[in-house]
């Protein structure tokens, strides 16, 4: 089986890598020339761990290839869109441009029979709409199906989700569809990775309300670190408390800085956009409360910087993190980056330190200072900003540290660092949620 995978950014990089492990032949298509030739190359435009290794073993072995040419991918059995669904400048609903491209330019060239498997996240009505335009411009005699199979890796594992997925949504309206995604999906299936055969509309609804519900969960326990503040009570106690209700479940109560992404944020504002298109935007109004609490973390983090550097002389900021979230380089709607632009703005002088995401991060904000070197960023510093939870942030020794920079103050927007330890060593700190 042929397999081609349109848009090879984090989604799409990965699952033609995932593919071609799985023994199926794989070409990606992807429009930016820079990636394209690094994929080519058999190296991985983006940081994603393990995913360098499998990317590049199948490109030298000759079952994956990549190409900007979607001619080159006409003759697949499959093809799975994996473009890019970014929030639209000026409003909060989903930019569709990439989806629509993408099946114009692949549906006039389309062979013989295939299955069209949109794996993007898009609002729900989008398949019934592709599906009308594929059936237009598909020629005769091709019977392109187009089905919807979302996709819910998460980025930092994103190779161990692809290859061992936790379970499998087809949205179909063919059994030949169903079929065609069956034998894809063979090895998961056969481990009995749960599986939901649906309609389109469900399987697009499926993935915006699991990231509804994470961001939930998120924004919930953000708006109890909130309460918890006020009081001097402990908000890693109290989700240790309710996560151990397993109906609850302690995954997705850390409190802090909040979600950032390339997914939660855009996902939960394309769907209160789609609700309201529908008229049912009463249905989604709690998303503007869950964004609105996301939001305000990040500042309250802005605040308690102010608070702390008053009267200072242009205070030097450290920011521990640039990602949105460690293990990645992605720094798409990241609180990290939000944080430090806006000090930034305000006249601080900022130097972000993180172990993956400085090209990104320089890209979105050149004029901050970036730093590899952990030491480099906390030398000198005013207050130190633990902003995206690295493991090495955890690994910092706060009295060796304690002399090296101008004033030994601590923002702990990850609610993970050994905060006692912390004031042991002689360090003012604030966590976010915790006394
Ligand atoms: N990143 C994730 O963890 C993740 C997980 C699940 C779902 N998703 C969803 O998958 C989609 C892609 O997300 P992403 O994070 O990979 O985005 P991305 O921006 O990293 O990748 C999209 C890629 O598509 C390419 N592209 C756009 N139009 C093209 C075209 N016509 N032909 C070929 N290439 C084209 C872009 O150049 C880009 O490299 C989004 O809808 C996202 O919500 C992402
Ligand atoms: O308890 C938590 C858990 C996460 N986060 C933050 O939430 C954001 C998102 O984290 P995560 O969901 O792990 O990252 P993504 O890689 O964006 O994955 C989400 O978005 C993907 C794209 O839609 C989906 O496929 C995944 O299932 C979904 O988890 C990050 O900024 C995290 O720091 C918290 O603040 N507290």
């Amino acid at each position: 089986m042929l397999i081609s995978v349109i848009g090879c950014g984090y989604l799409g990089a990965t699952h033609a890598a995932g593919m071609a492990e799985l023994g199926f032949d794989v070409v990606g298509v992807e429009s930016d020339p820079t990636k394209v030739a690094a994929l080519r190359d058999g190296r991985v435009p983006f940081y994603e761990p393990g995913l360098p290794e499998l990317l590049s073993r199948h490109v030298e072995g000759g079952r994956l290839r990549f190409t900007d040419d979607i001619a080159e991918a006409t003759d697949a059995d499959v093809h799975f869109v994996c473009v890019g669904t970014p929030q639209q400048a000026g409003s909060l609903g989903a930019d569709l441009t990439y989806v629509d491209a993408a099946i114009e330019s692949l549906a006039p060239l389309l062979t013989r029979p295939t299955v069209v498997v949109g794996k993007s996240t898009v609002p729900v009505g989008t398949a019934e709409r592709l599906t009308a335009r594929l059936a237009e411009l598909a020629p005769a005699g091709t019977e392109a199906l187009l089905a919807w199979n979302p996709e819910f890796l998460r980025e930092g594992f994103a190779v161990e989700d692809t290859l061992r997925p936790d379970r499998l949504v087809f949205g179909v309206t063919h059994d030949r569809a169903e079929q065609t995604l069956r034998e894809v999906y063979a090895t998961a299936l056969a481990a009995d990775t749960p599986l939901v055969v649906t309609d389109l509309a469900t399987a697009e609804l499926v993935k915006v309300s699991a990231n509804a519900f994470l961001a939930t969960k998120i924004s919930f326990i953000n708006a109890m670190a909130e309460i918890c503040e006020k009081v001097g009570a402990d908000v890693t106690h109290l989700a240790d408390a309710i996560g151990h209700d397993k109906r609850i479940g302690r995954k997705f109560l850390n409190a802090g800085v909040g979600f950032g992404g390339g997914c939660l944020p855009k996902d939960i504002r394309a769907f209160q956009h789609r609700a309201s298109e529908l008229g049912v935007d009463h249905a989604t109004a709690f998303l503007r409360d869950i964004d609105a609490i996301n939001q305000r973390r990040r500042e309250h983090v802005v605040e308690l910087t102010r608070e702390l550097t008053a009267g200072d002389d242009s205070p030097r900021v450290a920011v521990l993190g640039a990602a949105f979230k460690p293990d990645s380089d992605d720094v798409r709607d990241s609180p990290a980056l939000w944080i430090a632009q806006k000090l930034h703005t305000d006249g601080y002088d900022v130097v972000v330190h993180d172990p993956e995401a400085i090209g990104p991060a320089r890209a979105k904000l050149p004029d901050a200072t970036y730093t590899e070197d952990l030491d480099e960023a906390l030398a000198g510093a005013d207050i130190v900003l633990h902003l995206t939870e690295w493991p090495v942030y955890r690994q910092i020794d706060p009295a060796r540290v304690a002399t090296l920079v101008r004033h030994a103050r601590l923002v702990d927007g990850r609610t993970l660092l050994d905060v006692p330890a912390w004031r042991a060593a002689g360090w003012e700190v604030r966590s976010l949620g915790r006394p």
